[in-house]
């Protein structure tokens, strides 16, 4: 199992993959996805992979494929072109956002991710309420996130904006980063040991592949077909790619996201405004939504001047959007199970339709 260790195993998988007894080489990692084929690499090297028709037409979801960092169950078929992928193992972690502003499907980034990098840029990117986004989902997705301030030489005033965004992320590492001279990198480097997992995240331009190259002590990204040029004639990722890198960490660059929508708050909204939840305990009614009802906590602390209006703000709509979603997810899920009844009940005429000609 040490070469699968090297791919990011650990024990945490074992118990979905036969409990241990499974055979090491029919688990591999999807390390790429392009138009519906798999670049998986197991403990025997790189190899390319389709999916299982019953994974195909069983799915739901976008989550209920695989995606970059799942570990998964393969089959191998007649000739090396033929493997397919049968099963997806538990993840133990799962980033994802929503698209078109928040209100769209679930679009999955990576499983089993151990380290968010939220890269945010000093030249202007820095945004407070696009960082509490970020933290929500990195803190919902099960890793830990870390805070990057990306482009510190083009800061006047680097020390204060790292204070600040300190104050915002309630325990979490903040870093600032040059990455033209490296300043601020052994940091990060520290942060990746050997077998870990981590995603880059961050709007498009903020220097997350120049960070990763950087790391990678090579022009990985620039030069992998990951990399294409944009309109303005300027390199930009365009999917998702895990790179193993020589000190033996895995990181997934993601292309730069403009809107980045909630998927799910879950824990990771009252973990990332600690003290909204604190006082929203002693709201007057358990089910206090903070926005009007009397007895409210929350909104007797904002009156006060205890709570910063924009924090307390961006709470009231990350938490809105989270609740939105899951009404939607909700309809979806619906749907789907309509559209399942709806196909049998076509199937069945066709079978009875078929064996009353015969
Ligand atoms: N001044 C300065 N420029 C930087 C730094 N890091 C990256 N850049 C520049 O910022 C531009 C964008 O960097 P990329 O690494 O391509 O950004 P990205 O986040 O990967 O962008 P996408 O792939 O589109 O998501 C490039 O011209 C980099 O040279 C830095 O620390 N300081
Ligand atoms: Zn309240």
């Amino acid at each position: 199992m040490d070469e699968l260790k090297a791919l990011g195993w650990s024990d945490w998988f074992f118990e979905g993959f036969a409990g241990g007894t499974g055979d090491a080489g029919t688990v591999a990692r999807v390390t790429a996805e392009l138009r519906g084929e798999y670049r998986l690499r197991g403990a025997g090297g790189e190899f390319t992979a389709q999916l299982a028709p019953r994974l195909r037409k069983g799915a739901a979801d976008r989550l209920d494929r695989p995606m970059v960092g799942d570990w998964v169950l393969v089959e191998p078929g007649t000739s090396s072109a033929e493997v397919t992928i049968h099963d997806i193992l538990p993840r133990r972690t799962l980033l994802a956002r929503r698209g078109a502003g928040g209100g769209g499907e679930v679009q999955p980034i990576a499983a089993n991710v151990d380290l968010v990098f939220i890269v945010m840029g000093l030249d202007g990117n820095y945004n407070a309420r696009r960082l509490e986004r970020f933290l929500v989902a990195a803190r919902e997705s099960g890793a830990e996130p870390m805070v990057i301030l990306s482009k510190s030489d083009l800061c006047a005033d680097t020390a204060a904006r790292v204070v600040e965004a300190e104050a915002l992320s309630h325990g979490v590492r903040v870093v600032p980063v040059n990455s033209l001279d490296g300043d601020g990198v052994a940091v990060v480097r520290e942060a990746l040991a050997p077998g870990v997992t981590a995603c880059f995240v961050g709007s498009s331009g903020v220097g997350k592949s120049t960070l990763v190259n950087l790391l990678a002590g090579a022009d990985v990204m620039a030069t992998g077909a990951v990399r294409e040029r944009d309109a303005k004639g300027r390199h930009t990722t365009t999917h998702r790619q895990m790179l193993f890198l020589p000190c033996g960490a895995i990181v997934i660059d993601t292309p730069g996201m403009r809107e980045f929508g909630l998927w799910q708050a879950g824990e990771g909204l009252d973990a990332s405004f600690p003290e909204i939840a604190q006082l929203a305990q002693q709201c007057r009614f358990h089910d206090c939504s903070h926005a009007h009802e009397p007895g409210c906590a929350v909104r007797d602390a904002l009156a006060a001047g205890e709570v910063d209006p924009g924090r307390y703000a961006s709470y009231l709509k990350l938490r809105k959007e989270d609740e939105e979603g899951a009404v939607r997810d909700e309809v979806a899920i619906r749907q789907e199970r309509k559209g399942k009844k709806r196909r049998i009940a076509m199937d069945l005429r066709v079978v009875l339709r078929t064996k009353g000609k015969k």
